[in-house]
């Protein structure tokens, strides 16, 4: 039996990214073909500076590709506006970063509901249910009325999950989600991440964490803003085993 692969929800094709510096360009990212098919689990890795948060932004609709195309749930971005764009990310794309990026004035509660309030067709009641739904998944609904200076990195980390997910997302991206976090709460957060995957989500997730990016289906790497390296899961396994079997029995085997 053929199984009919899933749908795209991302696709790159030659895609680049050049910012102006000065009286000449800098290249950023060069030439990214890349399909994230949905309820994929991918991770992007690379040293510094190499294009992973930019090529998210992208992902996220944040800012557009300086050439190439650039296709989000089969819509071509290139012909869409900035308010166009902007109702895409907002239905579409939860976003979780390394810094939280809550607000400090609003109650957890109020974060959390915040992306709904920018559906203007949501009664009051159903935002408060659903808030509480998606603070429930996390864990966080004790916290409710506390505000973001009374939590851990872990709790607001966590917080910033349920907002990311608050919208029933087609993806939830995470830029380095564990990047500010000890590794207890890395590790809670993570499985966080894993458990909204096994629920079918699609999750795009920048780390430099390697114990973490394993944790994905499929992770590129990027160097110098260009895709050098992709592995999947199943990959990264036979690897790994291949490995412990020659460890073991050395050039015995046929
Ligand atoms: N708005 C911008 N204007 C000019 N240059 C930019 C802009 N955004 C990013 N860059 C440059 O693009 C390059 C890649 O940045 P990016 O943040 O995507 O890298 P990264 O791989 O996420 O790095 P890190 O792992 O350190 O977060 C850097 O050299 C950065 O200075």
């Amino acid at each position: 039996m053929q199984v009919c692969p899933r749908p795209p929800i991302i696709e790159m094709r030659g895609v680049g990214k050049a910012f102006p510096a000065g009286p000449i360009e800098c290249h950023v990212l060069t030439d990214i073909h890349l399909d994230v098919r949905q309820g994929e689990f991918v991770s992007v890795a690379g040293p510094s500076g190499c294009g992973k948060t930019t090529l998210l932004s992208l992902m996220g609709l944040l800012d557009l590709p300086t050439s190439g195309e650039l296709r989000f749930a089969g819509q071509t971005v290139r012909n869409l506006g900035r308010a166009e764009r902007s109702v895409l990310r907002n239905r579409h794309v939860g976003f979780v970063f390394q810094a939280f990026n809550l607000i400090d004035d609003l109650s957890v509660a109020e974060n959390v509901a915040l992306p709904l309030s920018y559906r203007g067709n949501m009664p009051r009641h159903e935002r408060g249910r659903r808030t509480r739904e998606v603070l429930e998944c996390v864990g966080m609904t004790h916290r409710m009325r506390h505000y973001p200076s009374q939590l851990s990195g872990g709790q607001k980390q966590r917080v910033a999950v349920a907002r990311a997910i608050v919208n029933d997302p087609a993806i939830v991206l995470a830029d380095e989600p564990t990047g500010n976090l000890d590794v207890g709460n890395g590790e809670l957060v993570m499985a966080l991440l894993s458990r909204l995957h096994a629920e079918g989500r699609t999750i795009c997730m920048v780390t430099h964490d390697e114990r973490f990016g394993a944790m994905a289906e499929r992770t590129i790497r990027l160097l110098d803003g260009r895709i050098v390296d992709e592995s999947t899961f199943q990959q990264r396994r036979s690897e790994v085993e291949s490995g412990l079997d020659e460890h073991i029995f050395g050039d015995s085997l046929p």
